[in-house]
């Protein structure tokens, strides 16, 4: 069904419309042109370039120019979504969503792993692209436009995927890129400040986060929601009001209630309260976070029809997700070198806290922030280094167009104590050159990430690669 507020044109019946596309220069002769007013530009400035390279109507809000015959909707990005789910009209038979500031990727992948287990044809989508069984493709955003996600869902249910964990980003929510997909089973993990150059207020993230729960939602789907954060009660409110099955996790959930973690060098006991029985899992992962999100996916699985049992079984044979909180190596004398996504402050704050009680020694902590992110969560995140790290290094990540030594000033605002160093390998070969027996090596921010992006241009950058490589060296001169 197409949305209220879209209005057809008369040769509607008659318009052979043979691809969608959202962008001019990705315009083929027979598409429908969605020409959506963007941040930067208006997509209806391009609709003579569209017309030039083919297309046969577009679709853009009433009263829109053009010789084309015209859809006209009031929201047009969320009747694309409408249009593409109708093009593209295969799906994996359920769609799990996971939204909140971080743990998503971890949590998809997590859910992912724990349906293989079971034996169901199983996929993740998101910052990490598609991932299966099989290996893992690229699709370029969290959660990709209407046109590529609904490409993406036809071909995975075309090749026998009926289980599919995706990522809901705030952007995507806020630009309807995910309005074509009914929601089976939702989550939330939690809400910290992240991506306010793209949302004008915390008001704002917080409502695009709650469409997942409020519109996409299919009517009395389960939603997790992890209760430890601070907006849980809020978001579970949310939930009930709007006829949703509430299930509970975390500390404070009482569906799935952690009652106590025991750390170990590279796993967690997990005592686990679920329906009044208690059990103790083994997670083969450290990092409370970690914990955090491996119930969350295993609540998922039981929501999604898997015995709860068995989705808490499958805890045990996890596999970390690539990127977060990944080792990578130890010094000679034994000092791990981890590798983490954290690119906000409570990220940090959860990396930092992960890394405690598995360090005798110091934590040293390399860094940066995004350019073209929001400013302001450099100078938090460097409070929240100067506060639970013992050695920090502040150095680059993405720069993109602005000023890589402005960014590093800001981050150092918070941490005046910091050692500054620009150049990310050299930061990272100068850290583990400082290594003493009992530290702890913690580099932040690219995490599964294959480049530097600097200005407009992408440089190769494998930071696990770079690790291996100093660590190697430091081998060969022991
Ligand atoms: C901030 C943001 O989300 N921007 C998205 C937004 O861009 P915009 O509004 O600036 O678009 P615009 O440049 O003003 O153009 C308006 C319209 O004209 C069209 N156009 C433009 C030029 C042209 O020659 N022809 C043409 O048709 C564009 O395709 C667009 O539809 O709409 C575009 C498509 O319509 C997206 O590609 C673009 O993603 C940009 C590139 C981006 O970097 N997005 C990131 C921040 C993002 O979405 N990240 C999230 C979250 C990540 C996380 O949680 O950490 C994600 O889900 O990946
Ligand atoms: N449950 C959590 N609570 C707080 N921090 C977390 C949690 N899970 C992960 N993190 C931190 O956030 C980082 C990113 O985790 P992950 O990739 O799973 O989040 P994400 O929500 O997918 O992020 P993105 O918005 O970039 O897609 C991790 O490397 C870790 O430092
Ligand atoms: N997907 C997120 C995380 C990027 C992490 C970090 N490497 C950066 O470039 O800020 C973003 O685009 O904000
Ligand atoms: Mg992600």
């Amino acid at each position: 069904m197409l949305p209220e507020g879209v209005a057809l044109p008369a040769e509607a019946a008659t318009l052979a419309v043979t691809g969608l596309a959202l962008d001019s220069r990705k315009v083929t002769p027979g598409c429908l042109f969605a020409a959506l007013p963007g941040l930067r530009t208006d997509g209806r400035e391009f609709i003579p370039d569209a017309e030039a390279a083919g297309a046969v109507a577009v679709l853009a809000p009433p009263g829109t120019q053009t010789n084309l015959p015209l859809i006209a909707a009031d929201d047009p990005a969320a009747a694309l979504a409408a249009i593409a789910a109708r093009f593209h009209p295969g799906r994996p038979e359920t769609i799990a969503a996971v939204t909140g500031t971080n743990g998503k990727s971890s949590t998809v992948e997590f859910l992912r792993q724990i349906w293989a287990r079971v034996g169901f044809e199983a996929a993740a989508l998101g910052t990490l692209g598609v991932t299966r069984a099989s290996g893992r493709s690229e699709v370029g955003y969290t959660t990709p436009d209407a046109i590529a996600l609904h490409e993406a869902l036809d071909a995975l249910a075309a090749d026998g995927v009926t289980h599919l964990a995706m990522e809901a980003s705030s952007h995507g929510l806020k630009q309807r890129r995910m309005d074509g997909v009914r929601v089976d089973v939702a989550a939330f993990t939690n809400l910290t400040q992240d991506h306010l150059d793209y949302h004008p207020d915390f008001d704002d993230y917080f409502a695009s986060k709650m469409r997942l729960f409020e519109v996409l939602a299919a009517d009395g789907a389960p939603a997790v929601i992890n209760m430890d954060s601070d907006w849980g009660a809020k978001v579970a409110d949310i939930c009930r009001r709007r006829g949703l099955e509430v299930i509970e996790v975390g500390w404070r959930g009482k569906d799935f209630r952690i009652a106590e973690i025991t750390p170990h060098p590279a796993s967690q006991d997990i005592r686990l309260v679920h329906r009044g029985e208690e059990r103790v899992v083994r997670l083969p992962l450290i990092g409370e976070f970690q914990t955090l999100n491996a119930v969350g996916a295993a609540a998922m699985a039981g929501a999604s029809g898997v015995d709860a049992e068995d989705a808490l079984g499958a805890l045990e044979t996890l596999e970390g997700v690539a990127g977060r909180l990944q080792p990578v190596g130890t010094t000679p004398a034994g000092a791990p070198v981890l590798l983490d996504f954290a690119h906000s402050p409570d990220g940090l704050d959860k990396l930092l806290r992960a890394a405690r009680p598995h360090t005798q020694g110091r934590i040293v902590l390399v860094f940066g922030a995004g350019g073209d992110r929001d400013p302001s969560k450099r100078e938090k995140m460097g409070a929240v280094a100067a506060r639970l790290a013992d050695h920090v290094i502040v150095t680059d990540d993405n720069p993109r167009s602005e000023d890589p030594a402005a960014i590093r000033a800001a981050i150092l605002r918070g941490c005046p104590d910091a050692e500054e160093i620009g150049d990310r390998e050299t930061a990272i070969r100068t850290a583990i050159g400082r290594l003493e027996p009992g530290d702890t090596l913690l580099v932040a921010g690219k995490g599964h990430e294959t480049g530097q992006i600097l200005a407009d241009r992408v440089i190769p950058f494998d930071e696990p690669a770079i690790v291996r490589g100093a660590l190697e060296e430091m081998e060969a001169r022991a």
